[in-house]
């Protein structure tokens, strides 16, 4: 009883720990971080880090209904109404702003999947069980008209329940590579968690982007993210110029790559699960590396 109290505790500490970590990553294109809050008028880092406090309980439910489960139509269903509450809670931390929607989605499923196995080591199979999680239909969901499901009926793209229903593909074939060949070079970390987010928004079709700055501006945040790539990533000269470029053409056509910060935010989360075998964390101390 101790144990599992202990085991899904830390998953949702982990959790929080991904959102605020993203968050304070500085710089990233168009997003809030602890120098600019990008193309978002009315978000703070301050907001960032209320925001993703206030999601602990929802993240530490969902840990709690998922343990030692399967992935079913009943945990499906469970889950997304504990998710939905985690939306209340954010918006009454932010008075109304969409902090943190898109990552309550992906993160939830991800707590739900590590909970599921308790020990389990593979990433892959965390991130493809939450897919199988994400199959099952939810039937209560509201039916109400997203920015998300507007551009994906427009653009005929995949969103994020495409992303979560085929074991998040981009968090497995791009995220992870590039976040640990980049370390294997001895990159600064902040650099190579900056370069996983550049190598994932020259891949994604971010709904946030298309829903903002239209089809011209997802093609040309994925070329110019591509060339700092081509480039030899972040850390190079010509690389951080392009970057720079970037940041500026997102903000001049007031777009944000939020489902990118949610995919990067996930993908640490999973780190640390590999980093930390977190199934019998025990000394881990609350928010440990976060910055008051
Ligand atoms: C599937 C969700 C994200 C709704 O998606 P939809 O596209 O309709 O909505 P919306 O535009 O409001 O939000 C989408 C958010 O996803 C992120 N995103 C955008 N594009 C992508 C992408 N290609 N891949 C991943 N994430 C993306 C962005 O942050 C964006 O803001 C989700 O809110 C939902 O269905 N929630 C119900 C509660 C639930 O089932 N929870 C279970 C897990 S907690
Ligand atoms: N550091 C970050 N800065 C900004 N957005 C982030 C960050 N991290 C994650 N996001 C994601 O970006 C989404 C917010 O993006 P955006 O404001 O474009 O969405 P929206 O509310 O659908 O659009 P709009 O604000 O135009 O109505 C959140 O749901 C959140 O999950």
């Amino acid at each position: 009883m101790e144990k599992l109290q202990t085991y899904t505790e830390n998953l949702a500490i982990l959790a929080v720990r991904a959102l605020i970590e993203e968050a304070e990553l500085t710089p990233k294109p168009g997003l809030v971080d602890i120098e600019s809050t990008g193309s978002h008028h009315d978000m703070s880092i301050e907001l960032m880090i209320k925001s993703a406090k206030s999601l602990e309980p929802a993240f530490r439910e969902i840990a709690k209904v998922s343990y030692g489960r399967v992935p079913s139509q009943e945990l499906r269903e469970e889950i997304a109404a504990i998710g939905r509450q985690g939306e209340i809670d954010m918006f009454q931390a932010t008075g109304g702003v969409n902090t943190h929607k898109g990552a309550i989605w992906a993160l939830g499923l991800l707590v739900s999947s590590a909970a599921m196995n308790p020990g389990e080591t593979s990433l892959d199979h965390i991130a493809k069980k939450a897919g199988k999680l994400a199959l099952f239909p939810d039937r209560n969901l509201p039916q109400q008209i997203t920015n998300g499901k507007r551009v994906k009926e427009k653009y005929g793209v995949n969103g994020a329940l495409g992303e979560a229903q085929q074991g998040f593909p981009h968090i497995r074939n791009i995220c992870l590579p590039v976040l640990y060949d980049s370390r294997s070079r001895g990159i600064k970390e902040d650099l190579c968690r900056l370069n996983t987010l550049i190598a994932l928004m020259a891949s994604l079709d971010d709904t946030c982007i298309l829903h903002r700055g239209g089809a011209g501006s997802l093609i040309a945040t994925k070329e110019l993210a591509s060339e700092i790539l081509i480039l030899g990533g972040v850390w190079t000269q010509t690389g951080w110029k392009v970057l720079e470029e970037l940041s500026q053409f997102l903000i001049k056509c007031n777009a944000s790559p939020g489902g990118s910060a949610d995919l990067l935010a996930a993908t640490l989360f999973l780190d640390y699960l590999y980093k930390n075998n977190t199934s019998y964390l025990s000394e881990f101390s609350k928010y440990s590396l976060i910055r008051k």
